[in-house]
């Protein structure tokens, strides 16, 4: 029996009586191939009373996207991911985000930051390749802005098609001309179809220009609780309501389009707007920077595979194309990055870091879904 430890409640007030809902349930336990429970969450408080829960198995949805590690398969096809981030202040958060990539599983991870984070990315680890490309304000003048603008956007086009999906926004700052320019990367992504999870100042900047993301099914926001505070005010124009969570995030979600949102916290809480689902799994009690870093890497690759795994099953088909593969990815990425920060905990307690925590993600995965 895979159920275990982690719960993801599905809901839609809507649609909770429709065919559609029911058939949501019907699929999502396929691709768990789990044990279910269905049951109301804390009593029905903070649901209406229309809302029920299903205790689930993420670690059904990571075993059943995880690839075999398939000796015909060639370097690349576990997945290509890039991070768009770093810059003076911040080193730290697209390397967290770009190793726990690879640490999963990925083949390659690249990093897209500005020269002064690049030499300092590269140091860390001889395993991302790093491209020293963005530009901050202090670096340009005035008058050449409209170049190095379209400079900068023509070095990512080059490499945007071979990513399986982007994380932008670790360490990525808030100077208005680099944010600028990566604007025009999202919507780079987003005219090439590539899967886009969208982290940290990443957020600030979608927060404050929706259109980037608004209707894309390929975006995944994962804000934490501020990101998450400054999104409901500006979307909904309301204060976050945590009586009705569910709702709140659902209607937030529909509101930007059907985007998929990972609600970091207590619990993690993911909605593309037609469903919610809890991950639960106990994590650590250490808040320590860095964990939603790990998180973005984690969902990227995740995501991937489940779009690929969702994509190669034909025979099961028009099951398949119901399920949403972001939100696969972000149950699979949340589960993770929880499982690992609970191993790095017993281990270090107090002193735990997010370091300890990306190498326990291996053996955390290992635990779920063996390499052989
Ligand atoms: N080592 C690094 O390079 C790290 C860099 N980071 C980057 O730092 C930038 C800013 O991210 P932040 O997460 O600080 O942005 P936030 O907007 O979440 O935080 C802004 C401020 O709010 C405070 N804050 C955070 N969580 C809070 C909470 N639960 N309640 C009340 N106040 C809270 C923070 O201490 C900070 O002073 C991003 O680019 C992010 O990626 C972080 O990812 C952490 C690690
Ligand atoms: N109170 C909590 N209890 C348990 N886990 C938590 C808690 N708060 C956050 N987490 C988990 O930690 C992970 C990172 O969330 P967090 O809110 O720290 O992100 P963040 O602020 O973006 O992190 P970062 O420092 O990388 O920017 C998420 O998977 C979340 O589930
Ligand atoms: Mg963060």
């Amino acid at each position: 029996m895979n159920f275990i430890d982690s719960s993801i409640c599905l809901e839609n007030c809507m649609l909770a009586s429709s065919s559609v809902y029911r058939r949501q349930l019907f699929l999502i336990r396929s691709l768990g191939g789990y044990c279910c429970r269905v049951h109301m969450e804390g009593g029905g408080r903070a649901m209406s009373s229309s809302l029920s829960t299903l205790g689930a198995d993420a670690e059904g949805v990571m075993q059943k996207i995880t690839p075999k590690l398939d000796p015909s398969l060639y370097k690349g096809q576990a997945g290509k991911v890039a991070v768009i981030g770093g810059c003076r202040e911040y080193t730290g958060a697209p390397y967290f985000a770009a190793i726990s990539a690879l640490k999963i599983g990925a083949d390659l991870s690249h990093v897209f930051c500005t020269k002064d984070a690049a030499a300092v990315i590269k140091c860390y680890s001889p395993e991302l390749i790093v491209h020293p490309i963005l530009e901050e304000s202090y670096s340009v003048r005035d008058d050449e802005k409209a170049t190095v603008s379209a400079k900068v956007l023509g070095e990512v086009k080059k490499w945007m098609e071979r990513f399986d999906c982007i994380v932008v926004g670790p360490g990525l700052g808030r100077d208005p001309f680099l944010l600028n320019c990566v604007g025009d990367i999202i919507r780079q992504a987003r005219d090439a179809k590539i899967p886009t999870v969208i982290d940290g100042d990443g957020l600030f900047l979608v927060t404050n220009n929706l259109d980037l993301v608004k209707g894309n099914s390929l975006a995944i926001l994962t804000p934490n609780v501020n990101e998450y505070k400054r999104l409901v005010e500006k979307v909904l124009q309301c204060q976050v309501n945590d009586e009705d969570a569910y709702e709140q995030l659902s209607s937030l979600a529909r509101s930007i389009g059907g985007v998929t949102i990972l609600r970091k916290g207590k619990t993690d809480l993911i909605s593309d707007g037609f469903t919610v689902n809890e991950v639960s799994i106990f994590g650590s009690p250490r808040r320590c920077g860095g964990q939603g870093d790990i998180l973005s890497g984690s969902v990227a690759v995740f995501s991937s595979w489940a779009r690929h795994h969702l994509s190669t099953k034909t025979n099961e088909s028009s099951m398949q194309s119901s399920l949403n593969p972001m939100v696969l990815g972000s149950i699979a990425g949340s589960a993770l990055l929880r499982k690992a920060a609970s191993l790095a905990f017993e281990n270090k307690k107090r002193s735990t870091l997010t370091t300890d925590i990306i190498e326990c993600l291996g053996k955390s995965l290992e635990d779920i879904c063996p390499a052989f």
